[in-house]
């Protein structure tokens, strides 16, 4: 990882505009990319991306997580294509005719399939009639989805080295469900530390409450960016990692690692 912006997208999940917009002014500095979720945009629409983006050049990654029929999720991800984000989820579970649809709606947009969200753990994933690791069913779909064009993956950084050997080196691997070591884990199930899931070959870090929850949103952004630099610069992975977030379910919501 070189100096500039790290490549992590905060995810800006606020209750209203203003929030939004003035924790994107506080972290753009430090981050390549804002994420919009259904939260803001079911409440401002396409707006909020003009909002968030601002004056910077920070990436807008806009998180519909759209799952329909194929000629609807098209529609939808023509409706949104001239917001030009960077990226745009589907569910990879919609199916390749559904992903096509997608990728050949936003030409100018990289459509990231989600495999298998991070709050899910292997329980979750039985009782919804997905026996097996969640791994198994991450790969499946991973494959599934860059089979029908999706040119980014979202999964766990738990994940990323076994979708990386299964993708190959060219699909963006976008990963959530991220916790500093101590940071109180929420309602993720799936979770590793930000150096972790660098090191496990993700291209982009999706951390929201770690950042947004802090006191100080841009120094937390600061913080864990440059942790992030001083694992590619080649501090020894668990070294550079520290204490996993599992050793530390219960713990109070903790500012990330200072830098
Ligand atoms: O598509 C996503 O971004 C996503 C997929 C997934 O499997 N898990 C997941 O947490 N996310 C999003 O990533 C963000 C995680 O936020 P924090 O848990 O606050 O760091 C939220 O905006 C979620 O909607």
């Amino acid at each position: 990882m070189t100096a500039g912006p790290a490549p992590i997208a905060v995810a800006l999940d606020a209750p209203d505009l203003e929030t939004a917009a003035r924790w994107a002014s506080l972290v753009t500095p430090h981050v390549s990319t804002v994420k919009v979720g259904l939260e803001l945009y079911l409440r401002y629409g396409p707006d909020v991306v003009a909002s968030v983006r601002g004056a910077s050049r920070v990436q807008v990654f806009l998180d519909l997580k759209l799952h329909d029929i194929p000629a609807t999720v098209a529609g939808a991800a023509r409706a949104v294509a001239r917001l030009k984000p960077a990226y745009l989820t589907v569910h990879a579970a919609g199916g390749p005719a559904m992903i096509e649809a997608a990728v050949r709606a936003a030409p100018g947009t990289r459509i990231a399939a989600v495999t298998v969200l991070t709050s899910l753990g292997d329980a979750d994933l039985a009782g919804i009639g997905l026996a097996g690791p969640a791994s198994d069913a991450v790969r499946r779909l991973a494959a599934l989805a860059v089979g029908a064009g999706a040119q980014a993956l979202v999964c766990s950084p738990q994940e990323a080295a076994l979708v990386r050997a299964e993708v190959g080196p060219d699909v963006t691997l976008i990963t959530p469900g991220v916790r500093p070591a101590g940071a109180d884990l929420q309602d993720q199930a799936r979770v590793a530390t930000p150096e972790q899931a660098l090191a496990a070959g993700a291209d982009l870090l999706v951390i929201g409450r770690p950042i947004t929850g802090a006191a100080d949103p841009g120094a937390a952004a600061a913080g864990i960016a440059s942790a992030l630099r001083r694992t590619a610069g080649g501090a020894p992975a668990e070294e550079a990692a520290g204490r996993s977030p599992e050793a530390s379910r219960s713990a109070p919501a903790g500012a990330p690692a200072e830098g």
